[in-house]
């Protein structure tokens, strides 16, 4: 099996662990880059070997001027020993950054793609409930921007906090060697510094975030003014909606303006800060020097030295939003890794080959969080090759029984079985193989017809591509295209009218040649010529094969074996088309609205 793969599932397991709690932003990193721990214990020996310039740059200066204040016969010979180690130090730079790199980039390339390809397949396997809480866009949101707050955050980790915390364990220990009371003095003054620097940075970051907030607000007037534009023409309110927009550009230039004034105060405290604690360790080091305590040039090395942990301290302080937002984004994420409401059905046994006979025993049910009865106490049995229709008022349930029937949901009361097998220990994956759905919008994705045709069958021939073409009258609409199966179809089908995307999902059904059909309104957005058609398609399609439809439009109906008339989640009457005429009932009422209304 392919390595990545092998790497993924182990990350599917690894979120199986349900010690690995939410709110832990830590351990779930130290879960994600444990397998990975080889490659960082590399990227850590290169990044400190590569970095050593930095670390010699100062202790080489010392050198060169202590060597020259006080020359003797090997000094010559000195200077030249520290100018080789250092040209050295600075060549080996070469290798060591680019394997540094390699082996951190290989650790999180390696955890952003199982982190994603985890979450794609937990996606998948989130019970329809789940997800209509979790609504799409926010799903999109924590796939893409919080793996990428993740991601960044593994990067800020292995690149920045790690050289940074590195440069300043190196430099107190190179200062500590050379000095006690050097070690004493920066001990002592640094997390001054560091406090009294992040307090300035809180300020600055405080007065960005404000401004930001302005900016935001200011384009939402701005994209609502252009969206009532037509309402604002028509009515003449120009300059109503000039002067709102005028109003907020004014409170943003002034809000603006004393920003700008705060944020320089604020950084210019903060460098000055930073410079004079640079200073206060330029003093003290010199009078060391003054007294003898130290070589002169020394006080190169621990200038440099304290520059370093300054810097450190600063990108430090520089990443910690960043990090403090990867840690949020680790949160959102687990709440799905975490997220035990999977698919409802967890039955394995195979059905055979499917017959297609359905029965509903006593089913009720009711959408999670929602004390409506959807559906009450439903009973039905359904023969193979029958085709039952479901009519009814707006909201009675028929959707709701296609998808009971899919599986989306599970009944909350009374089961449904297939062929004789209760839906709760059949496998739904090879029972879905024999059903076939065309639901009211039908679901297009960009790709070609051929594509969306074929979706999930790989292997058909052209010969039965073009069957189905035919059978679900799209033969004339594919050849007007430039490039006719292959022609690309936009986001969602975006390119092509109501009727042709809908006719692409009629013949996505036909092709999957299946025992159970759902329609849900197939044909309600075809022409009439071309629903004529679809009609004669479907009914040859529908010969001996179980089939569900729901439709607003009684003629295309007619021929149903079976019409069941739902009203508030029950069945208020069922029967032919004929006999439910006859039986002058609610269909019959439905029937004289709808012709009266043609
Ligand atoms: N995901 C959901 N969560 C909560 N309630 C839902 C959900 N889907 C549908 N409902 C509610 O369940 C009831 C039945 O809806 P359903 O879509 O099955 O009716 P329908 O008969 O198909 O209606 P229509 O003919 O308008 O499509 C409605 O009151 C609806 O508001």
């Amino acid at each position: 099996m392919d390595r990545s793969l092998n790497e993924t599932l182990d990350m599917e397991r690894m979120f199986d662990d349900r010690s690995l709690a939410v709110g832990r932003p830590a351990k779930f990193l130290m879960t994600l880059y444990k397998p990975h721990l080889g490659k960082i214990l590399l990227s850590i020996f290169f990044f400190l070997i590569k970095s050593s310039p930095a670390w010699a740059l100062p202790i080489v200066t010392a050198n060169l001027i202590n060597i020259a204040t006080h020359p003797d016969e090997h000094s010559m010979k000195a200077v030249w020993i520290n100018l080789i180690v250092m040209a050295v130090v600075l060549v080996q730079n070469i290798p060591t950054h680019s394997l540094y790199i390699h082996f951190a980039s290989k650790a999180i390339r390696f955890v952003e793609a199982g982190l994603r390809s985890t979450l794609v397949r937990k996606l998948q396997h989130l019970s329809m409930a789940a997800h209509g809480e979790l609504k799409s866009g926010k799903l999109q949101a924590k796939v893409l921007r919080d793996v990428e707050a993740i991601e960044f955050l593994s990067k800020q980790m292995m690149i920045s906090v790690l050289s940074a915390v590195m440069n300043m364990a190196v430099s107190l220990i190179i200062v500590y060697t050379h000095s006690v009371s050097v070690f004493a003095f920066f001990f002592m003054t640094i997390p001054t510094s560091v406090f009294l620097i992040s307090q300035f940075r809180k300020r600055i970051r405080r007065t960005n975030n404000e401004f930001r907030k302005e900016i935001e607000e200011m384009s939402g007037t701005v994209s609502e003014m252009v969206e009532m534009l037509p309402v604002t023409r028509a009515h003449g309110l120009e300059k109503v909606a000039i002067d709102k927009v005028d109003t907020s550009l004014r409170r943003l230039k002034g809000r603006g303006i004393r920003l700008d004034m705060l944020e320089a105060y604020f950084s210019s405290s903060n460098w000055v800060t930073f410079q004079l604690f640079q200073l206060a360790c330029l003093g003290f080091t010199s009078v060391l020097a003054y007294r003898g305590s130290i070589p002169v040039g020394d006080i190169v090395l621990y200038q440099g030295f304290f520059n370093m942990i300054m810097m450190s301290v600063n990108q430090l302080l520089n990443v910690y939003p960043m990090i403090a937002k990867g840690f949020e984004s680790i949160h959102s994420v687990t709440e799905i890794l975490l997220n035990e409401d999977t698919e409802e059905y967890k039955g394995k046994r195979k059905p055979g080959q499917i017959r297609g006979e359905i029965d509903f025993e006593r089913v009720s049910f009711s959408y999670r969080d929602s004390d409506k009865h959807v559906l009450r106490n439903m009973s039905l049995h359904v023969k193979p090759g029958e085709t039952v229709a479901f009519v009814g008022e707006s909201g009675a349930g028929k959707s709701t029984i296609l998808n009971l029937l899919i599986g989306f949901y599970k009944p909350t009361e009374g089961q449904i079985s297939i062929d004789g097998i209760p839906m709760n220990e059949l496998d739904m994956l090879e029972y879905r193989k024999s059903l076939a759905v065309v639901l009211q919008n039908s679901i297009l994705f960009s790709g070609s017809i051929r594509d969306n045709i074929t979706y999930g069958l790989p292997d058909i021939s052209e010969e039965r591509i073009w069957e189905v073409v035919d059978m679900a009258n799209l033969r004339d609409v594919v050849e007007q295209l430039p490039d006719g199966l292959d022609t690309l179809i936009g986001e969602h089908g975006g390119r092509l009218s109501g009727g042709q995307r809908q006719r692409i999902a009629i013949a996505r059904a036909l092709i999957r040649d299946p025992r159970i059909i759902i329609l849900d309104e197939a044909t309600s957005a075809l022409d009439n010529i071309s629903e004529h058609k679809v009609q004669q398609a479907m009914r040859r399609l529908i010969k001996g094969r179980t089939t569900f439809v729901v439709a607003h439009r009684l003629s295309t109906i007619r021929d149903a074996d079976r019409i069941v008339v739902m009203k508030k989640g029950q069945i208020a009457e069922s029967g032919t088309y004929d006999e439910l005429l006859q039986r002058r009932g609610e269909f019959y009422e439905m029937e004289a609205l709808q012709t009266s209304a043609l």
